[in-house]
């Protein structure tokens, strides 16, 4: 085997993705060669004539064959970036979307005041990415993190701590609120939402390498988002928030749904393809 460069490496490998027809080849293979080679992004621009050395082009060799097998990019590195912040990823865990960012974006904007102290929770944490994002952005702020995968939260738990707000969360094995009682300011939560059916024609990188318990919203897709609503009252405080993500045909469901159990809406904010994707809601 011709031992290649940092540069070269990066160039062969962007060729053999594109020829493979993936879209995101460059970022792709760029991603994977860091991560391989184990290097910071500048390293590749102002080391570009080193050599890998065997193992590293073993390691690249591998990650390269399981992205030719379609194995998401995040899951192959084990880390995804969200709000900012790495993200470490198990089997256990829905990789972080860029969409749900708006969830943060939302509650940041309709919280009076970022620095007072405040109590939240969330459910499906999966690998914490909300609760941990807002808790960077409330240094005054505790949250709870509940998934029923102990997997989810063993991972939740440790980028917690590596994102500096372990000391302000906990973390809880629950199926939805069952096992919580008291009362929060903030409720979030990115639910499973997928109705059952469809999870057969997801994409072929979400329906293999996703965990199905963070997609599959039971049959209309719905089911998650009754139980939490339902539970609002007993769980928030009179005038406290609850923000869920949604699916970008379930606005008219959730406004349906908030009303049945008492809350108001406050906001429906849009991704940035123009989706409805985050509904926001207060109980009275
Ligand atoms: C769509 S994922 C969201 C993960 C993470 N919050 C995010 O936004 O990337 C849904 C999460 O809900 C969890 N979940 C599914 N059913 C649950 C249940 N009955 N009780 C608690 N958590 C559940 C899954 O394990 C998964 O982590």
């Amino acid at each position: 085997m011709s031992i290649l460069t940092r540069a070269q490496a990066l160039r062969n490998l962007r060729q053999t993705l594109m020829e493979a027809g993936f879209e995101t080849a460059a970022i792709d293979a760029r991603l994977l060669v860091l991560s391989a080679l184990d290097i910071p992004a500048t390293a590749l621009i102002t080391n570009p004539d080193i050599p890998l050395t065997p193992a590293e082009a073993e390691l690249l060799a591998a990650f390269t064959r399981r992205r030719l097998a379609h194995e998401p990019v995040a899951r192959i590195v084990g880390e995804r970036e969200f709000w900012g912040l790495p993200f470490a990823l198990s089997a256990e865990t829905l990789v972080p979307r860029p969409d749900t960012e708006t969830v943060v974006e939302t509650v940041l904007e309709l919280l009076p005041d970022r620095q007072a102290p405040l109590l939240m929770a969330d459910f499906g944490t999966g690998s914490g990415c909300i609760l941990v994002a807002l808790l960077h952005e409330l240094p005054q702020a505790t949250g709870l993190g509940v998934d029923l995968s102990p997997g989810a939260l063993e991972t939740a738990r440790r980028n917690a701590w590596a994102n500096g707000v372990g000391d302000r969360s906990l973390f809880a094995l629950s199926h939805w609120a069952d096992a919580v009682t008291g009362q929060f300011d903030l409720i979030v939560s990115n639910p499973p939402y997928i109705a059952s059916p469809v999870i057969p024609t997801l994409d072929r990188e979400v329906r293999e390498h996703d965990p199905l318990l963070a997609l599959d919203g039971g049959p209309d897709g719905l089911e998650p988002y009754r139980i939490l609503l339902d539970e609002a009252r007993r769980l928030l405080v009179p005038g406290g928030l609850l923000a869920v993500e949604i699916g970008y045909d379930q606005a008219e469901e959730l406004k349906t749904l908030a009303a049945e159990k008492g809350l108001e809406i406050v906001e429906i904010a849009h991704d940035l393809s123009g989706n409805p994707r985050c509904v926001a809601m207060r109980r009275p």
